[in-house]
C-alpha cells in the first residue's frame, strides 16, 4: 500500500446470495486528500463498492483495507472513526431531538465527553453553517439542512475519509452547491472525499477524479477531463458528458481546437479567445468572472 493511499483495494469481488455478481475483481486506490466520484448505471455496483469501504460488507474475496488496516478486522464503529458516510436520504440517519443531540451521539459513544464533546459539535456545525441551531428539531428544518447536520454529525467523528452518498438527490441547486462547497472546504482542510452521484455537472464542477463502474467492474478511472473526454467509452455505460462538454466537443470545428470544457466559464473563455484570434473581438479581450 503506498504511504498516501488511503482505501486501497485488491482483487475484491462479491456475490450477493441468489447469485448477483455485483463486483467482479475490484483493484483500486483512492489517494490522501482526493475528491473522487464514483459513477456507473443503476445497479453498476456503486453501493457494494461504498459498504465495503464502510465495513458494512467484509470482502468474501479481495481485501479492502482503510488507512492500512484490514477492514476484516474492524468492527463499524471503529471504521466510522476513520470513514464518514452520509446517505442519500439524511432522514434515515436522523433520530434525536435536537441538531445538539445528533452531532453528539456519535463521539460519545466514543467516550468522548465534557468540553471536548462540545468544541466537537460546535465546530462541526459551525463548518456546515448550522452554529446557530443547536437546540433545532432536526427534522423540522429543510432538506438542504438536514443533510448539513449529517454531514455535521460524520464530522464530528474526525473521520479521514467522507464517503457521500448521492448528496444532492432531492435538493434544489442552492442545496446542491452549499453541500458540494461544503465538501470542497473539507477536502481543502485535508479530507478525503468520495461522492457517489448521478450529477454530471457537479462532478466535473467539484471532482479531480472519475471512476466509472459498469457491471461490478472498473470501466474507467481518470482524471474528470480525461474520462469526459471519451465520450463513446462512456456511452458504453449509458452515461453522457455534462451537456456543456457535450456543446464544445461539438464546437470544435468553429472554436479551432480540440479540448475537454467542464464549465461554462471554460466554454465561454474558450469562446472569447477565438473570437479574439478571428478579430471579432479586439485582442485581449476579457470576460468578467463570475461571481
Ligand atoms: N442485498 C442484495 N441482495 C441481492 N442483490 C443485491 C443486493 N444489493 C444489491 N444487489 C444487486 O447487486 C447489483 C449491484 O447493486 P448496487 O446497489 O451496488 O448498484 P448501484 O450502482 O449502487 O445501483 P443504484 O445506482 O441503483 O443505487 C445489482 O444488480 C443489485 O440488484
Amino acid at each position: 500500500m503506498k504511504s498516501d493511499s488511503v482505501v486501497s483495494i485488491k482483487a475484491l469481488s462479491c456475490t450477493y446470495p441468489g447469485g448477483v455478481e455485483a463486483l467482479k475483481d475490484i483493484d483500486l486506490e483512492i489517494y490522501r486528500n482526493q475528491f473522487v466520484g464514483i459513477i456507473g448505471q443503476n445497479g453498476a455496483g456503486k453501493s457494494t463498492l461504498l459498504q465495503h469501504m464502510i465495513g458494512l460488507l467484509k470482502p468474501k474475496q479481495g481485501e479492502v483495507k482503510v488507512l492500512d488496516t484490514d477492514t476484516r478486522s474492524m468492527a463499524v464503529s471503529q471504521l466510522a472513526t476513520k470513514v464518514g458516510f452520509v446517505l442519500q436520504n439524511p432522514d434515515l440517519q436522523l433520530f434525536a431531538p435536537t441538531v445538539r443531540e445528533e452531532v453528539a451521539f456519535g463521539p460519545s459513544n466514543l467516550g468522548i465527553e465534557g468540553r471536548e464533546l462540545e468544541e466537537r459539535v460546535t465546530s462541526s456545525l459551525e463548518t456546515v453553517g448550522l452554529g446557530n441551531q443547536l437546540e433545532s428539531f432536526p427534522l423540522t428544518l429543510s432538506k438542504g439542512d438536514r443533510a448539513k447536520v449529517v454531514i455535521a454529525s460524520v464530522l464530528a467523528m474526525n473521520p479521514e475519509i467522507i464517503i457521500l452518498d448521492e448528496p444532492t438527490c432531492g435538493q434544489d441547486h442552492k442545496g446542491n452547491t452549499q453541500i458540494m462547497d461544503i465538501a470542497t472546504s473539507l477536502r481543502n482542510a485535508g479530507k478525503t472525499i468520495i461522492v457517489v452521484t448521478h450529477n454530471m455537472d457537479l462532478i466535473a464542477r467539484y471532482a479531480e477524479r472519475i471512476i466509472v463502474l459498469k457491471k461490478g467492474r472498473i470501466h474507467m478511472d481518470g482524471s474528470v477531463r480525461e474520462i469526459f473526454s471519451r465520450p463513446e467509452e462512456l456511452l458504453e455505460t449509458h452515461i453522457k458528458p455534462p451537456y456543456i462538454t457535450r456543446l464544445g466537443q461539438r464546437l470544435d470545428d468553429c472554436l479551432g481546437r480540440e479540448e475537454t470544457y467542464l464549465n461554462v466559464e471554460e466554454l465561454g473563455e474558450s469562446v472569447v479567445r477565438r473570437a479574439c484570434e478571428t478579430g471579432t473581438l479586439p485582442a485581449g479581450h476579457i470576460i468578467p468572472k463570475r461571481e
